[in-house]
């Protein structure tokens, strides 16, 4: 079965508040991008990779690109104002009618391969796979009393990706208005009612949001 994935890398970077926002920041000698996209190629060459960018950005990726010698084949698709349009902007450019496609946040450079391919099998079964990790930490809901309650931590699980799903049923599911809730593609998915399946994620599968993963993702590199 064909396999695309669509690499977001369509935001401003906001947090992390650089002038060049974070999926262009070199770590370990190259930018944040090149190695998520890396990552893909090694858990299988053939994934058609379509990468989302902010038009703006477009000649600095290609700069990027010549100046770093990356010459893996990418087709490059403009983002949107939010992650939601982004990725609808990159399912909308694939290339297939039918097929499997992981959606992965660019600033995501330390999945395992391993969760890349368990993906795309779980969804090939399922129709859907969303990579997830355990708590370690205890778990409180606060509420607007200043008050806090006791959550049962085995209950919960955070989000990371790829999440992996047919081709046709998630941009089917991205024909809807935009909702506050649509933080990631899982919730636009079970919007048209669909239950999604749950994979083990990797630890090491931060989002680099913020000035400190700089730091954490130059140690994983080093090790
Ligand atoms: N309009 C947008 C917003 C986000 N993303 C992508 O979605 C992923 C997760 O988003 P986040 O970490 O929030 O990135 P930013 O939006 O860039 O960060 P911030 O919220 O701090 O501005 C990132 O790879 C980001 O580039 C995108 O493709 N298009
Ligand atoms: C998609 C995501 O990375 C899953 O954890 C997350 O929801 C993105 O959130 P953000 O608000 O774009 O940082």
């Amino acid at each position: 079965m064909k396999k695309t994935a669509v690499i977001v890398a369509g935001g401003k970077g906001t947090r992390m508040g650089t002038e060049v926002p974070k999926q262009f920041i070199p770590i370990g000698g190259k930018p944040v991008l090149m190695h998520t996209l890396e990552v893909f190629a090694q858990a299988d060459p053939d994934i058609f990779l379509v990468v989302v960018l902010p038009k703006k950005d477009f000649q600095l990726w290609i700069d990027l690109c010549h100046k770093y010698d990356f010459l893996m084949p990418h087709q490059l698709v403009a983002g949107g104002s939010s992650r939601f349009q982004s990725v609808k902007n990159g399912l909308d450019e694939i290339p297939f009618a039918d097929g499997l496609v992981a959606i992965h946040d660019g600033v995501r450079p330390f999945v395992a391969k391993e969760v890349i391919s368990e993906s795309f099998d779980q969804a090939k079964k399922s129709g859907s796979a969303i990579a997830v990790m355990n708590l370690k930490d205890s778990l409180r809901k606060v509420t607007e009393d200043g008050k806090s309650t006791f959550q049962e931590r085995q209950d919960f699980r955070l989000v990371q990706t790829p999440q992996t799903f047919q081709i046709t049923k998630i941009k089917e599911a991205f024909q809807v208005e935009e909702l506050p809730k649509f933080t990631d593609d899982a919730t636009v998915y079970e919007h048209q009612g669909w239950e999604v399946t749950l994979i083990p994620g990797n630890p090491e599968n931060i989002k680099i949001t913020t000035f400190e993963d700089l730091d954490y993702a130059e140690f994983l590199l080093s090790r």
